[in-house]
């Protein structure tokens, strides 16, 4: 399978502050990708510079193999995008936009409109400017999914949706994937990437502090431990064991997450009487938390901001 998304060393500076610094990343055809990070990460620069709507200050991109400067007008034929910002003319009606936005896309059947737009609970016949922000949004996914494009670059797409509509739009992803389509969406929430993504990128300061599949990010993810001990706790030893955070006592209870396999603590607590002991299986939102903490370097350039 050809590669849809190629970045190398990408890179945007505004001024003195950072955009996105040496992107390197790949996007294979038929791969739901998911864009995570906090604000003001990257992930709007990222998606800016795909779609040649601002330039690099350094690296290039490729898309279906062109670069998005040379090519951009073909591109977007073949890309469906929703802004994170997405804006249309507030006097429309909802239909009227929809249809003006397919006769740039030269023609969409209005059957496909028309399903769209009931399986978002969307009324074509409303007015945009009397719709509230999740129904704006909705109108923005019409248009990125209607042409059935090639490529979906959507920026926050479910930003202002409420839960039955966000399973609405994770259905159309899985569907999009069926149908060989390749989707690029970004997000501040682990939970909605999780469950439609093969691989997830996690941006922070402007670079990509993690990128695999969802099971090996899973696999890297600490458990979270409560064990009761029947004598005193080890509290030095379980302190000394790597991997090991948080760890904290109450009684007889030691809590704490551990990174690494089981097998220094199965051997620490192999030396004590363990009256029990849960383990909760691996959180993704625990580890995405730990790539949202500002990093010392950005905490400086705030500080000096
Ligand atoms: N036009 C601009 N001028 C100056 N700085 C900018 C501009 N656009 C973005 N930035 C800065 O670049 C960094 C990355 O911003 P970006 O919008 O890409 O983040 P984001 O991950 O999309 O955040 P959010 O989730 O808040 O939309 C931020 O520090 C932001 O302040």
């Amino acid at each position: 399978m050809g590669d849809v998304i190629r970045l190398e060393k990408l890179s945007k500076t505004y001024g003195a502050r950072r955009g996105l610094v040496d992107l390197d990343l790949t996007v294979t055809e038929g791969e739901v990708f998911g864009y995570l990070g906090p604000n003001g990460a990257g992930k709007s620069t990222t998606i800016r510079l795909l779609l040649d709507l601002i330039r690099p200050t350094g690296g290039r991109a490729w898309l279906f193999g062109r670069e998005p400067r040379e090519h951009a007008v073909d591109l977007h034929r073949r890309i469906g995008y929703l802004a994170g910002d997405f804006v249309v003319d507030p006097r429309q009606r909802v239909g009227e936009c929809l249809t003006f936005l397919a006769s740039l896309r030269g023609g969409v059947a209005n059957a496909r409109i028309e399903e769209l737009a009931a399986r978002l609970d969307l009324d074509l016949s409303a007015r945009i400017k009397a719709l509230s922000k999740g129904n704006r949004q909705k109108v923005g996914l019409v248009q990125a999914f209607m042409h059935q494009p090639d490529l979906l670059i959507l920026d926050e797409p479910t930003s202002g949706l409420d839960p039955l509509v966000q399973q609405t739009f994770l259905d159309l992803v899985r569907e999009a994937r069926a149908a060989g389509q390749t989707v690029f969406m970004s997000s501040h929430i682990m939970t909605e990437v999780e469950a439609v993504a093969d691989r997830i990128g996690i941006v922070r300061d402007g670079r990509l502090v993690a990128l695999d599949t969802v099971a090996r990010l899973r696999d890297h993810a600490a458990h979270r431990f409560a064990i009761t001990f029947a004598g005193p706790i080890d509290h030095a030893a379980l302190a000394a064991l790597p991997g090991i955070s948080d760890l904290t006592t109450d009684g007889p209870v030691a809590r704490f997450a551990l990174a690494t396999g089981p097998d220094a603590l199965i051997q620490v607590l192999a030396r004590h009487r363990v009256t029990s002991l849960t383990a909760s299986a691996p959180d993704l939102e625990e580890l995405f938390f730990t790539y949202y903490q500002p990093t010392q370097a950005a905490a400086q350039e705030t500080t000096h901001a």
